[in-house]
């Protein structure tokens, strides 16, 4: 377990037969499984299906208790091929990661599942990281679906559609024998809400079952000759299985006014349902609970589409408005196909209309309607607006707040000595990493030339064969385990590559959420850490590898850098920097000091300041940290004008400025502030004799001060 405990989540899913279960969508998720019979479950953590993967790190003893294997695995790719399971065996199982990234991981399984097909029911939680929120290159996971011939589901944002879509997606991929995608956009991960829920089933046949009795069947094997069958099959019998299926339980749901035909309609991805549905209720077409003015087919399964389906809706109409998220409009140009096979007079409209990119937001869905119906039906179309979301001036006044470095973490002092190191050296080709010190491709670091993909820092400079000056590539402890171990160290080791490898071991996958990995120093009843990350650089061949325990100090951190980048020794070098991640640190730490100041316990905190009548107002410090604790005040002495540098009260005390004052040589403002609470007698009594001494001279010095005034 890391740092932070999900037990409470874990209790919702004990829920039995008619019970309301409240919670986040992507909890829904993990309730939905269990009711479903899973018999295994996997996956990997990342943004925003991390809280599934922690709700189920945590929930051991129920997952034994109902016989159900679970797995935090090393990848998407290594959660993908988990689904082999389910290829001759009739178990169902289910893998989770972010999309659509861990989709491009886990290409090569998912292909290789889809190939031979599938005896239990498998599916693919997709936490689809795409628009206003997202981190990552906005892509379709729609796309994979296509290229594998694997069924996507995208369900209506409410809970109950959610957890039907799991149940019907088991019993989906099992009518057709193909791995089904279940798309879960960010906002659907997020929302939270309430359903009904069932008692959690035991799986019929175990994996334990599974093991004590092999079948093999070289039918789902993909090996020539079974592959060139597998794409008759999929053609011949999956895909029509599949369209069956989706059309008899009808998954796919009709809204609006079915009495009377009308000559417009729209249809919309299942995930886009409850934007669409809030854009018609500005626009007077819809109530808040889904009735609606205008016909609308709702795609709960946005791939493969049913062509009758498609049929009996367009048939009377003019113009159908098609809500299809990103780039390329897939649904759009099937629609158009389906159409015109159909001899149909039916005008799809989509990306015409619509924003060729970004989230369908309801506001950009109500822009687009508006066009829309202004064109095909201007009796209920609204006014034409000039749509400017803020008035200037308040926007202007939102201050920006890019991602950054948290308060006290220990990944921002390894850029303060790069950036120390540049001063001597000069810039470096540096190739990033995912994972948080991405952020130091961002002011106040600006270092970072490029980011190729998870655990690929290394990779990303292997072309660079220096002879004057290294490269640095940066990976993290969780991009180290995911697969640069073997992608980046080993094979750098292996063409003699002379990069500088920095990995930043601060104990856990911290971007994704804090999880344990084979190299946390936290302890972990149910999985095997302390793992090294030097043992294992030292196990593929790295000769010159150096651990630092403590990145806090600064000057370590530039020596051992700078003769990283100096040293004659050929092949790479690794430098492995470590310290606890700050927020599981304070996860772990904040509760048990609140505890103790509770109990009247003394409770000692260290916090930096920064000393006014000293600080010049030069503000380096600031540009060597980043730290959001670190800000500006206005100078107290009304003869200076520079705002003073300040430390606010969210400080951890690090010590990182009180470090980079010391190595950069730049400022002696920064003190050390012990905090004591519930001192002792004699505490108390030395802090008012040491007040009283300090206040004395103070005021000698302020009168002294005062005489020479003019
Ligand atoms: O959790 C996030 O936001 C991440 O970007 C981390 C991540 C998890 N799996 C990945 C696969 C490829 C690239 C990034 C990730």
């Amino acid at each position: 377990m890391a740092e932070r405990s999900f037990k409470h989540e874990v209790k919702k899913l004990t829920a039995g037969e008619g019970e309301t279960f409240t919670g986040e969508g992507i909890l829904a998720v993990t309730k939905a499984l269990l009711q479903s019979g899973v018999a295994y479950i996997g996956g990997y953590q990342g943004s925003p299906i991390s809280h599934l993967m922690d709700v189920f790190a945590d929930a051991n003893d129920l997952l034994e208790e109902l016989d159900v294997h679970f797995e935090a695995s090393a990848s998407e790719a290594t959660a993908a091929a988990m689904l082999a399971a389910s290829v001759n065996y009739p178990l169902r199982g289910a893998v989770a990661w972010k999309s659509v990234v861990g989709t491009n991981v886990a290409s090569d399984a998912l292909s290789n599942v889809a190939s031979g097909g599938v005896t239990g029911g498998a599916m693919i939680i997709v936490g689809e990281d795409y628009g206003e929120g997202s981190s990552i290159m906005q892509e379709r996971t729609h796309a994979f679906a296509m290229k594998s011939q694997m069924w996507l589901l995208d369900p209506r944002p409410n809970l109950t559609s959610i957890v039907n879509a799991v149940e019907q997606g088991f019993q989906l991929s099992e009518a057709s024998n193909t791995p089904v995608m279940l798309e879960m956009r960010v906002r659907s991960c997020h929302m939270t809400g309430s359903f009904i829920a069932k008692d959690n089933i035991r799986p019929a046949f175990t994996v334990s079952d599974a093991a004590e009795n092999p079948t093999r069947d070289l039918d789902r094997i993909v090996l020539p000759p079974a592959n060139f069958l597998h794409e008759v099959e999929k053609i011949e019998k999956r895909w029509p299985a599949g369209l069956a299926y989706v059309r008899d339980n009808k998954l796919n749901e009709w809204f609006g006014p079915d009495t009377h035909p009308s000559e417009i309609g729209i249809i919309v991805q299942g995930g886009l349902y409850n934007n669409c549905n809030r854009a018609m209720e500005l626009l007077g077409l819809a109530d808040a609970f889904g009735t609606s003015d205008i016909p609308l087919y709702c795609l709960n399964v946005t791939y493969p589409l049913i062509p009758e389906e498609v049929k009996e809706f367009c048939a009377d109409k003019k113009a159908v408005l098609v809500l299809e998220e990103g780039q390329p409009e897939f649904i759009e140009h099937e629609l158009n196909t389906l159409i015109r096979r159909a001899e149909l007079d039916c005008k799809i409209i989509g990306k015409d209309m619509m924003p060729r990119a970004g989230e369908y937001s309801a506001q950009v869905i109500r822009a687009g309607l508006g066009k829309f119906l202004r064109r095909f039906a201007p009796d209920i179309a609204p006014a034409q607006e000039s749509s400017d979301p803020l008035p200037a001036p308040v926007a202007q006044e939102i201050p920006q707040r890019p991602a950054g470095f948290c308060t006290g973490c220990p990944e921002r002092p390894i850029f303060t000595a790069m950036k120390l190191l540049e001063r001597e050296i000069g810039p470096t080709h540096i190739s990033a990493d995912i994972g948080c010190h991405l952020f130091s491709i961002l002011p106040p670091f600006n270092l970072g030339n490029t980011t190729m993909g998870y655990g690929l820092g290394s990779a990303g400079a292997s072309a660079f064969k220096p002879t004057g000056k290294r490269a640095i590539a940066i990976m993290g402890d969780g991009g180290f385990w995911h697969n640069g171990l073997t992608s980046g160290i080993s094979n750098a080791v292996f063409n003699k590559d002379d990069t500088v490898n920095l990995v930043i071991d601060n104990g856990y996958s911290a971007a994704t959420g804090g999880q344990d990995i084979p190299s946390s120093r936290a302890k972990n009843a149910n999985r095997v850490t302390n793992n090294p990350i030097e043992k294992a650089v030292r196990g593929v061949g790295g000769q010159w590898v150096r651990t630092l325990t403590r990145t806090y100090d600064i000057k370590a951190m530039r020596d051992t850098l700078r003769e990283a980048m100096l040293t004659k020794t050929k092949g790479p070098k690794v430098i492995v920097a470590q310290s606890e991640c700050m927020l599981n640190k304070q996860r772990r730490e904040k509760p048990l000091m609140r505890k103790a100041l509770k109990d009247g316990q003394r409770v000692e905190r260290e916090r930096f300041g920064v000393d006014s009548e000293t600080c010049t107002g030069d503000h380096s410090c600031i540009r060597l940290s980043g730290c959001p604790s670190l800000s500006i005040k206005p100078n107290p002495d009304p003869l200076r004008q520079h705002p003073v540098a300040h430390v606010d009260n969210s400080c951890v005390g690090c010590g990182l400025c009180g470090e980079v004052s010391h190595a950069a040589v730049l400022c002696p403002s920064f003190y050390k502030a012990k905090l004591v609470s519930n001192p002792g007698r004699w505490e108390k009594l030395r802090a008012r004799i040491s007040g009283a001494v300090i206040r004395f001279i103070q005021q000698r010095d302020d009168r002294k001060r005062l005489a020479r005034a003019f």
